[in-house]
């Protein structure tokens, strides 16, 4: 039977080919999907029926999914981490110099020009009128990074390149991501700190319950006039009332987002994008292609790469049926697994387990393959979530 996949957005071609079509059926609707593939679409747990088994999604951020529910349903959630970094990367490029040349302004005073026909007078009025949109130079002045991620480390990497200081702030940075970072970036003790010293600052960490409203009223304060700020990465870190005070009380010279809201559009002094940091083709297919590998891995082997929420897991295929369960961290529960495939004779060729929080994952290579009420003691077992019996290797 082929694995069913709903796609909740566009998904690039080049990610959906990667699940050959004998074996994967892919359709925007589904009543019982094995599987959801999604950007930015805002998942609902009512959205997510019995049968599915793992959700992909083709990008970073994965605030759009309820995940406390997932991981209580046993699924395994994906992204794509860094598959659009770069993209991210070159539009925080555009937005630091947006933020400090009259460009937009510019732009859109020579689209209001369209009856003067006279090439001369023209250029007489453009420029006389020219002082208007007079900016300054980002060479020399300080960026302020938070969060140095996969987007952030590039973020910091094109600024020392483009000839500004960098300043850096993440207290959670990874050992690899450590290992990226050009010894340059100047690390801040502190988010006020980083925001004290900045002339520009810009967001690159997940919005989670501890980076809600992060930016707040008393980080605001605390920036030096004519201070900038970049938010790529989502709306709900900063503090919105906040930074319109902020904004107003002109200590906060400019704000250039992804993000447009009710409240910020038509200001002067905000500069929005409709969520465009990773539309690129590039991007798109980056992730797609990246999202789609993963889940395919899932489903017909187990193994987990690149899971928000449950570890990171892989086992080589011995010849016969695999057997995954996940079930609550907690001791005894593998050694009953174990004894109900002892009752029914099942010999184990190569197993794996691991655990991530409350969750611990299961690969069980077995020898013979166990039948429905062998799988069905197993999830009768306490504190098992799921079970699943994975076929024989896909050739
Ligand atoms: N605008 C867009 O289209 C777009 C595209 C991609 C990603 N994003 C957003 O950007 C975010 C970052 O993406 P990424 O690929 O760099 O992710 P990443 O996981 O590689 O990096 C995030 C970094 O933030 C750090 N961090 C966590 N909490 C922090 C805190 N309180 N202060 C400072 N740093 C903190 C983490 O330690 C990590 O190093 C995503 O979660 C997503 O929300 C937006
Ligand atoms: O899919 C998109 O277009 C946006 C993705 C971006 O917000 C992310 O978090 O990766």
């Amino acid at each position: 039977m082929p694995f069913k996949l709903l796609t909740l957005n566009a998904i690039s071609v080049k990610g959906l080919d990667r699940l050959p079509r004998d074996s994967y059926e892919i359709a925007s609707e589904f009543s019982a999907p094995d599987a959801i593939l999604l950007r930015s679409h805002k998942l609902q747990p009512t959205e997510i029926a019995p049968s599915v088994l793992a959700i992909g999604r083709a990008g970073a951020g994965t605030n759009n999914i309820p995940i406390d529910y997932c991981s209580s349903k046993g699924i395994p959630v994906f992204n794509s981490p860094g598959a659009n970094a770069n993209a991210v990367k070159e539009l925080v490029a555009a937005g630091l110099l947006l933020g400090s040349r009259g460009i937009v302004e510019g732009v859109q005073w020579v689209n209001t020009l369209t009856d003067h026909n006279d090439k001369a007078a023209l250029n007489t009025l453009l420029e006389a009128q020219k002082k208007q949109f007079k900016g300054s130079e980002i060479q020399g002045r300080t960026l302020g990074v938070v969060g140095l991620g996969a987007i952030g480390s590039l973020v910091a990497d094109m600024a020392l390149q483009l000839g500004m200081n960098v300043i850096g702030y993440d207290p959670a940075l990874s050992v690899e991501a450590a290992w990226r970072l050009s010894s340059q970036v100047q690390r801040a003790e502190n988010l006020s700190s980083l925001f004290a010293r900045s002339d520009f600052i810009t967001l690159h960490l997940p919005v989670l319950d501890s980076t809600r409203d992060l930016v707040n009223a008393e980080l605001l304060g605390a920036v030096k006039p004519g201070t900038k700020l970049l938010n790529f990465a989502r709306q709900e870190i900063v503090h919105e009332e906040s930074l319109i005070a902020a904004l107003e009380s002109g200590n906060l010279a400019a704000y250039i987002a992804d993000f447009p809201t009710p409240a910020l559009i038509g200001r002067t002094d905000v500069i929005l994008m409709p969520h465009i940091g990773a539309s690129t083709d590039e991007a798109e297919d980056n992730c797609a292609i990246m999202a789609a590998e993963q889940l395919k891995d899932f489903l017909e082997n187990g193994n987990i790469k690149n899971s928000v929420n449950f570890p990171s897991l892989s086992l080589e295929r011995t010849a016969g049926c695999r057997i995954s369960v996940t079930n609550n961290n907690v001791p005894k529960i593998l050694g009953s697994v174990l004894s109900v495939l002892a009752d029914a004779d099942i010999n184990v060729a190569d197993m794996l387990n691991k655990s991530r929080g409350e969750l611990a994952y299961n690969l069980i290579d077995v020898e013979t393959c166990p039948d429905e009420s062998t799988l069905a003691r197993i999830q009768s077992i306490e504190g098992v979530v799921n079970v699943r019996l994975i076929g024989p290797p896909r050739t």
